[in-house]
């Protein structure tokens, strides 16, 4: 959740386009702020926000795993039983086989271009595992973080305040996280109530 706030705050322009998607559906609403549980279905905007951040900042790194017999991979290495081997996550979030050139820009717009949902457990989006282990709450969570962050975006500004420095490349690099703070402003993030 940390992480979504964060990027909200780096991200005024997407924060803007997130802020209209929940203007139209309040208005579909008849004004009202209520949140039913069908209305997180149309929340496309924020579902892909979700995804596409959960794609570069991550949830789960690594998915470890012991081997109940011997392994050969494709490449001709052998993995022999009982041996501890991990799938590394972020490696593939990034990897421009599956996310194209770009796989290192965030463009949310890409998970609706693709037609893919937040709770689709896919090769393009492993937040939730994948196969026999997948995880078996992820309509429940998603729907939880859909809820929150709808919940913020209409009711507050979220602004970050810690140090944005340049790498050797002038682009940003984001090495100077602090905590959430609710007894000082100069720390973490703020909400700003609208
Ligand atoms: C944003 C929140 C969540 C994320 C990102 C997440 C992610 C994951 C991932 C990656 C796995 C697979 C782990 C692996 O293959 O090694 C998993 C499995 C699982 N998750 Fe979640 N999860 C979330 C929330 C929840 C919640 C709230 C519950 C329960 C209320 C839950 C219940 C489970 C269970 C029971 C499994 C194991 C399924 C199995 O081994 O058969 N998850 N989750």
């Amino acid at each position: 959740m940390f992480n979504l706030l964060v990027e909200l705050s780096l991200r005024p322009d997407v924060y803007k386009e997130l802020l209209q998607e929940q203007h139209e559906l309040i208005k579909k609403n008849g004004g009202n702020n209520h949140i039913p549980f069908e209305m997180l279905d149309e929340m496309v905007y924020l579902d892909a926000f979700i995804k596409e951040t959960i794609r570069l900042s991550g949830s789960d790194p690594f998915m470890p795993r012991c081997t109940t017999q011997e392994v050969v991979m494709s490449n001709g290495v052998s993995i022999s039983k009982h041996q501890y081997v991990s799938f590394n996550i972020q490696a593939h979030n990034r990897d421009p086989k599956i996310f194209g050139p770009n796989a290192n820009k965030f463009n949310y717009k890409r998970h609706i271009r693709l037609g893919l949902k937040l709770t689709d457990a896919s090769l393009a989006n492993l937040m939730w595992g994948a196969g026999n282990r997948v995880c078996l709450a992820r309509i429940y969570a998603a729907a939880l973080m859909k809820l929150m962050l709808a919940m913020i975006i209409r009711k507050y500004e979220v602004h970050a305040n810690y140090s944005v420095k340049k790498n050797k490349h002038g682009q940003p690099a984001f090495t100077h996280y602090t905590s959430l703070s609710d007894f000082c402003i100069n720390k973490g993030l703020y909400f700003k109530i609208r």
